[in-house]
């Protein structure tokens, strides 16, 4: 089965006799839609009205639902074709509010002037006060210049945000964290570093996002070494974490050793070379990779892996394939060897789905919905906030790497993104590490 990434909401309406919805259920299915929710909206002596959202491959298949739900007569009727994705976009997806009422003059002084000016003071004569007075120390930048979004490419910052909102609200929701998305119209490195570190004192930690390779690697390092606050680029470290958790939870379940286990990496830019040098610095000892790039393949030899020519290659070898390169369906089906574990994590949409690469006998295939960083950076940056960590190192990620396979159930490759107790034990787990230093 071919996972579908067209998501509509359908508002049908049929009269309300019994068997009418199994007759709109069994038009969509027949045309190779997926049902998801159905909602009852009005139930009346007559007519019912739902909305039943429905997942298809393309505008095609859309189409084809559509004149099949119009075929079959007897009254029932499609009202609205809706997006519901882009509709829960309108207005952005965060906001900054207000904590305090501010209702009367006397709460008009305390929150603003001429109250706030002695806070002002305090902090100018006592700078560490900041952390207790201000948002500053739960305010974590999210910094794109808009160059690798998702697998879509070099895109812009702007078409960027709805990426960026979206892991404001996921900092907001699973670590209690304000993300604030930080766009720039520059992807100079020079100007990147410089411009992050001018707003830096605004924040506890520095998120970077979908910023390509291979210039977010120098942009990583220099920020970390300059800036006094933990700085991570998501894709890299935060995909690379997810990436071992899963490859931990696959070895166990399916009774190999990991560092025993040989591991190729189709894709080499930001993500991919991140996975390797975690995977090396964890102890596996054959760690091998491949890319279109001459200078990514340099780039994995010189921190010991080891570049291949090919995919082919790669896949005949290797007992564990990662992919990162954006491009869907470039790991064919008969590429798969028995057994192995495969983890296709391009997004919107991986290089191979995982029901082909089961049905061409992988023991374990995941794609990057569900091998995603959110289960990571939320929690790594909480756990490094609350230890006043001044940065985010290899401890702390191996620490958040093994606390989300602990929390994998046996038989899955990650927990379910959403479960809080995940988010709350890698916050634990880094926290812990950050203090032992
Ligand atoms: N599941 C997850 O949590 C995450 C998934 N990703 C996904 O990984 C993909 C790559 O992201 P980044 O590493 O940030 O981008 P990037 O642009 O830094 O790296 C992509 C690499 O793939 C290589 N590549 C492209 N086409 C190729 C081909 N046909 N054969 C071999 N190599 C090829 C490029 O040369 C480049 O080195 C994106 O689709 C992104 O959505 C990235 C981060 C997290
Ligand atoms: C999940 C993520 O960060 C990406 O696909 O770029
Ligand atoms: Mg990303």
């Amino acid at each position: 089965m071919i996972t579908k990434h067209m998501i509509r909401t359908l508002m049908i309406e049929t009269p309300t006799i019994p068997g009418n919805l199994g007759k709109v259920a069994t038009a969509i299915g027949l045309m190779g839609g997926d049902i998801g929710e159905v909602e009852t909206v009005k139930v009346g002596p007559n007519y019912t009205m739902r909305n039943m959202t429905v997942q298809v491959e393309n505008e095609e298949q859309l189409q084809e639902v559509i004149q099949a739900i119009e075929a079959l007569g007897e009254g029932i009727r499609l009202h609205t074709v809706s997006d519901e994705v882009l509709s829960a976009h309108e207005g952005g997806k965060i906001q900054m509010k207000s904590k305090m009422p501010i209702r009367t003059l006397a709460e008009l002084g305390r929150v603003y002037t001429p109250g706030v000016a002695d806070v002002c003071r305090l902090i100018e004569n006592e700078p560490e006060k900041a952390s207790i007075y201000t948002t500053i120390s739960n305010s974590v930048a999210i910094v794109t210049d808009g160059t690798a979004i998702l697998g879509l490419g070099n895109i812009g910052s702007v078409a960027g945000m709805p990426v960026m909102e979206g892991k404001a609200a996921l900092f907001d929701q699973l670590a209690g964290i304000s993300g604030i998305p930080i766009l720039l119209d520059t992807s100079d490195p020079e100007e990147i570093i410089r411009t992050v570190k001018h707003i830096s004192p605004g924040f506890s930690g520095i998120l970077l996002e979908d910023i390509g390779s291979p210039h977010c690697f120098d942009i990583e390092d220099r920020l970390k070494e300059d800036l006094n606050i933990p700085v991570m680029h998501d894709d890299q470290h935060g995909t690379a974490v997810v990436t071992l958790a899963a490859a931990i939870s696959a070895c166990k379940s399916a009774g190999l050793d990991l560092k025993e286990a040989k591991v190729g990496q189709i894709g080499l830019g930001a993500a991919g070379v991140a996975i390797c040098r975690m995977f090396m610095a964890y102890g596996v000892k054959a760690v091998c990779g491949t890319d279109k790039s001459e200078e990514a393949m340099d780039r994995l030899a010189q921190y010991g892996g080891q570049p291949l020519e090919s995919i082919k290659e790669l896949m005949d070898t290797c007992d564990i394939v990662i992919s990162t390169t954006g491009v869907p369906g470039l790991i064919k089906k008969e590429y798969v060897r028995q057994g192995q574990v495969i983890l296709a994590l391009s997004n919107p949409k991986p290089e191979i789905e995982p029901e082909e690469a089961l049905e061409a006998g992988a023991a374990y295939a995941a794609d990057g919905r569900s091998v995603n960083n959110v289960l990571g950076f939320p929690g790594i940056f909480r756990g490094a906030l609350n230890a006043k960590s001044k940065v985010i190192d290899h401890e702390m990620l191996v620490a958040a790497a093994e606390a989300i396979a602990s929390c994998t159930k046996h038989g899955d490759l990650v927990p379910q993104p959403l479960d809080p107790k995940v988010h709350q034990a890698v916050a634990a787990a880094v926290e812990r590490t950050a203090r032992g230093k």
